[in-house]
């Protein structure tokens, strides 16, 4: 059973952090969706189509990581598989926060399989990164309606690449996760700077 308390303290920082990433204009419209762990096997996630600005306590929903739903009448994100196939496949992965920023939606229309972000200090602000030394490889995977095959093919990259901080899809967004929703959200912010720094430089050294 979801521990109420547990749900409580979640769904209060997703909306924090929806609230928070609206207000950089990372999520307009009702774009994005953003989930937290509850225990080993259940998780917290945005109801489908709520506006991130505006997150309430009536937007957030409980479901187990094989997708059964645990908050009657809601219906989950439609992105909700690239949520669970996180949670199933890394017991320390506590956070998946899904933006749609114009930098990321620009940048990953014109990267072809990977957007390559390197020599930025703020790069050690994602994991395992200790030196702006560094090529990090983003992948870009072609957007597709059908979630269940995309998620697939984020599986397999994150076979190859166990440890990918996040990735892009072509023309819609931003997956990264993290322990819990702060430290996703460390990671959205660093992602997000990172984007902003790219698109800059293009734009000023065409
Ligand atoms: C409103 S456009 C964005 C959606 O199509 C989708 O990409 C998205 O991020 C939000 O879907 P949702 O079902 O609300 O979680
Ligand atoms: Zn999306």
């Amino acid at each position: 059973m979801v521990d109420p308390e547990v749900f409580k303290q979640r769904a209060a920082e997703l909306i924090g952090v929806g609230h928070f990433c609206f207000s950089r204009g990372w999520l307009p419209a009702t774009s994005g969706n953003l989930s937290a762990r509850l225990d080993a096997s259940r998780i917290a996630i945005t109801v489908s189509g709520r506006h991130k600005g505006e997150l309430d306590a009536s937007g957030i929903m409980a479901m187990d990581v094989e997708g059964r739903i645990l908050t009657a009448g809601c219906r989950p994100s439609a992105e909700t598989e690239l949520h669970l196939m996180l949670y199933r496949r890394d017991p320390a992965i506590g956070a998946v926060l899904h933006t749609h920023s114009v930098n990321a939606t620009v940048l990953s229309r014109l990267a072809d399989d990977a957007l390559t972000l390197s020599d930025y200090e703020v790069l050690k602000a994602l994991p395992g990164i200790e030196t702006h030394e560094t090529r990090l490889a983003l992948p870009v995977f072609a957007n597709d309606q059908d979630i269940g095959r995309l998620a697939l093919e984020v599986e397999r990259a994150l076979e190859r690449t166990p440890n990918l901080p996040g990735y892009l899809i072509a023309g819609h967004g931003l997956y990264t996760w993290g322990s819990n929703v702060a430290d996703a959200r460390r990671r959205i912010e660093a992602f997000e700077f990172l984007l902003e720094c790219e698109t800059l430089t293009r734009s000023m050294t065409r």
